[in-house]
């Protein structure tokens, strides 16, 4: 090793040097967004204090920046933090989220808002909806779709009879572990608690491993981290922030079949976001009930050159609502050749509601 006393030393004054640096910039940074509040007060009424395109900007101008040796994301998340720390200076953020706490949910809050926002658990996907539309809290967050195992259901019913808008979205990679806590008989492992979810996304593992334990579905993967504490003969399927919550041991890692196995959750509110530059837009449009319908529905898409990212279609609930698509697609509402098809869409359907456009997620 080179690191003699004398370098060492060196070094960590060095480190020191840069580090009265950085302090002296952040602190510059957050008497800025101060500033940014001021005006934010006196121009806006009403004012809207974050800003989801401003902070997709701001990150990916800082990814494309970075030069390393820290990688990209690793960058990002570091930005994303002093980020949380200013805008909580303007305004302290409130987010609802789907509980209860340990959820991948509240990962993916934590990633998306940073850790100066206040997250608040909610016991079910309607109740973060009722929170943001009663201005409870000022965002929501709440899973949409799984690589693995698809839609999300509740979310989209819970658009349907609702006002708000979708101001972000948020994807995260999941992993599951099988936990343990230190009473469990690991031997002995007859039962396994986790989400519905979770257990498919699970399930060759769980039949290599476990073929004979009942596979037990609950509401959530950290309630069934809650759960076996008082049970020796069960274990839970659930992901890092669960287990170190409730201070289980991981008996096997990253047990999910599909090593991409993501998750995408959405930022719920009621602002309308202006375009970030790289945008995409959700739609729930209503078809009358004859032969062709979803042809029409898309062939405007096809035209335009509009890139879809998603199509799903639920069984309507009222008569209005025939056939129901929730449609994803890149671009931003206040692009002229978005407008333009949606102008389109809204002819030949017999309703068109506009979830919202926001910034593709960066992190
Ligand atoms: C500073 C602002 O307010 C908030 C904080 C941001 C930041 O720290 O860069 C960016 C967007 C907003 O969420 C702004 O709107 O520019």
């Amino acid at each position: 090793m080179t690191d003699t006393p004398i370098n060492l030393d060196s070094l960590r004054q060095r480190i020191d040097e840069i580090d009265n640096d950085i302090l002296r910039l952040i602190s510059a940074r957050a008497e800025c967004a101060k500033q940014v509040a001021d005006v934010k007060t006196q121009s806006d009424k009403g004012a809207v204090f974050y800003r989801p395109e401003r902070e997709a900007q701001v990150l990916r101008r800082i990814m494309e920046l970075n030069q390393g040796p820290l990688n990209s994301e690793e960058m990002a998340r570091l930005f994303r933090e002093i980020m949380s720390a200013c805008l909580a200076l303007e305004q302290p953020t409130k987010v609802a989220y789907l509980g209860p706490e340990g959820t991948f949910t509240q990962q993916a809050a934590l990633k998306h808002f940073g850790a100066s926002a206040v997250s608040m658990p909610m016991a079910a996907i309607d109740e973060v909806f009722r929170e943001v539309e009663a201005g409870a809290v000022n965002y929501g967050v709440v899973p949409v779709e799984n690589s693995t195992e698809g839609v999300v259901s509740h979310t989209l019913d819970s658009f349907m009879d609702s006002s708000i808008r979708i101001c972000g979205e948020v994807v995260l990679r999941i992993h599951h572990h099988l936990l343990v806590a230190d009473t469990t008989l690991r031997d002995k492992v007859s039962r396994v608690y986790s989400h519905p979810q979770s257990l498919a996304q699970c399930r060759k593992w769980l039949d290599a491993h476990y073929p004979r334990a009942e596979r037990v579905p609950v509401s959530s993967n950290a309630e069934a981290a809650k759960m076996i504490k008082g049970e020796w003969h069960s274990a839970a399927i659930a992901g890092d922030m669960a287990a170190k919550l409730y201070g289980l041991e991981k008996v096997a890692e990253k047990i999910e079949d599909r090593p991409d196995n993501s998750t995408r959750f959405l930022i719920i509110g009621s602002q309308h976001v202006p375009m970030s530059g790289e945008d995409k837009t959700s739609i729930v449009v209503a078809m009358r009930n004859q032969p062709g319908a979803l042809h029409d529905l898309l062939e405007p898409f096809h035209r335009h050159s509009i890139d879809l990212t998603r199509l799903e279609t639920r069984p309507s609930r009222t008569g209005v609502w025939n056939y129901v698509f929730f449609i994803d697609f890149k671009g931003h509402v206040d692009e002229p050749r978005v407008a333009a098809v949606l102008e389109e869409v809204r002819l030949r359907a017999s309703e068109l509601k506009v979830l919202g456009s926001y910034p593709v997620g960066v992190l």
